[in-house]
């Protein structure tokens, strides 16, 4: 008894030294709390917005092509919806949790608040690997994955969109399986309950990009508040999909250079530059790894972070710049094109270091703002064309980094605090105007 008691005591005493992994919502709460200490946030509002809406987990079988019967875990978290129906995209991961979908949803809420969107925030996903099944397993699995989300989502209450290893294809699955659930003569109306369609279904020309250029142009931006020529500028970027290659390829079309890249399968260096359309065609023919890219030597990948560079760009996972490599950084400026890359452990050194963060909810809103063009398209029986896509979201891009920009200098607060306090005070705002809290 006395062993029991005593052993009892030294796991207690262990548990309670055990030091916690930092969770997307740890850094995302620490985020909002900070940017609403800033403000002197309405308490009651406070409390809103510190949790979610709604959460919808969906377990849902699907027929594998060896015949056998898989389950799969489905998420999707709606966080906010004061100022309009919740947005944001679906991600296939094996990292996709509650957790993270509950992050990303809030995170989605204050992107499109800050972009001046009638949006709220949502996120969601499946749990699991895509590369371990079939275009045709894949294909079931989102239109179960559609079909089992069907009552839960709708084109003017909460409209899903791309993430990670999720594309065009997967959101033409998605709106042909919403839109056959819906009675015939309502099923065209229903076009845009997803955005990020591939062009010839309904989705916007210029979707595909608008990420990544984004990303660039606040680059751009930054560099011209700051007189620096991006001509020569080199450049590292973590995740070589969606938002890495588009972000790279308008960089480097403005005379910066790549030097560095990482994926899922491989980290790569050439100071001398890399060639961004020859590196895409080399993913192309190689299972979507830029591993053993000819004209580059492999870098082991916890030295990424620590090449010399100018601008660092993480366009991946999230929790990717912490305590552990924030201190290893050469450049001086972070594009975030990824969902919370930096935690608030790592944010603080690189503020302390003087490096500048263009945070993720202005930084990588191109996207959702693309997708706001390709709903008011399908909305109003429209068919936008690319250049004048690019330049409305040139305008808009510009009005959130100007905005974002201003504040920070005239409060002398960092970007991220600067672009939360903006975004939550227009949710705030449009509570007080409902009158509902008198
Ligand atoms: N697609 C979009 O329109 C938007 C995406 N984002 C964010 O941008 C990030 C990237 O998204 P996409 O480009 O759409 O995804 P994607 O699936 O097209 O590409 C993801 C890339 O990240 C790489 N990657 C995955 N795990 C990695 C790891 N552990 N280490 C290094 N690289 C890894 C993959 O190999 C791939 O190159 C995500 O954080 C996403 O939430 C943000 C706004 C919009
Ligand atoms: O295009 C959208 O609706 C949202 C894309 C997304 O998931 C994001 O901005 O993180």
């Amino acid at each position: 008894m006395t062993t029991l008691t005593a052993d009892l005591k030294k796991t207690t005493k262990k548990a309670t030294k055990k030091v916690p992994v930092r969770g997307m919502m740890d850094n995302v709460m620490e985020q909002f709390n900070s940017a609403a200490d800033q403000i002197n946030l309405h308490p009651n509002i406070r409390k809103i917005l510190s949790i979610t809406n709604n959460e919808i987990l969906v377990n849902f079988p699907v027929k594998m092509d060896n015949g056998e019967v898989e389950i799969f875990t489905g998420y999707r978290v709606q966080h906010n919806n004061a100022l309009g129906p919740y947005k944001g995209g679906l991600r296939y991961h094996p990292t996709v949790d509650l957790d993270a979908a509950r992050a990303l949803a809030m995170w989605m809420t204050w992107k499109t608040s800050l972009a001046g969107l009638p949006y709220g925030g949502g996120k969601g996903g499946i749990k699991l690997d895509p590369s371990k099944y079939s275009e045709g397993e894949l294909e079931r699995i989102t239109r179960r994955f559609t079909f089992a989300l069907a009552d839960n989502i709708g084109p003017e209450h909460d409209i899903p969109a791309p993430d990670v290893n999720t594309n065009s294809q997967t959101m033409a699955w998605i709106a042909d399986t919403y839109m056959s659930t819906r009675p015939p003569a309502e099923r065209n109306a229903n076009q845009h309950i997803v955005t990020g369609k591939p062009d010839g279904s309904g989705g916007l020309e210029g979707r595909d990009r608008a990420t990544g250029y984004g990303v660039y142009l606040t680059i751009k931006f930054w560099a011209e508040k700051n007189d620096v020529n991006l001509e020569g500028k080199k450049f590292i970027v973590q995740g070589f999909g969606n938002v890495g290659y588009w972000a790279a390829l308008f960089l480097e079309r403005d005379g910066a250079k790549l030097v560095a890249v990482q994926d899922a399968y491989g980290c790569i260096q050439n100071q001398k530059g890399i060639a961004v359309e020859e590196l895409s065609k080399y993913t192309k023919i190689n299972e979507g790894s830029i591993a053993d890219f000819p004209d580059a030597k492999p870098v082991n990948k916890d030295k990424f972070f620590g090449l010399d560079c100018d601008i660092v760009i993480p366009a991946a996972l999230g929790n990717q710049i912490t305590k552990e490599n924030a201190s290893k950084i050469k450049g001086k400026l972070i594009a975030e094109g990824a969902n919370g890359p930096t935690n608030v452990e790592g944010e603080k050194i690189l503020l302390d270091k003087g490096i500048t963060i263009i945070p993720d909810i202005l930084c990588n809103s191109g996207g959702v703002v693309g997708s706001y063009f390709e709903w008011l398209q399908n909305r109003n029986g429209e068919i936008w064309q690319l250049d004048e896509v690019m330049a409305k979201l040139d305008k808009k891009m510009k009005e959130s980094f100007n905005k974002v920009y201003d504040y920070s200098k005239n409060e002398n607060i960092d970007m991220r605090t600067a672009a939360f306090c903006i975004a939550i005070e227009r949710i705030e705002k449009a509570y007080i105007q409902r009158g509902i809290f008198p």
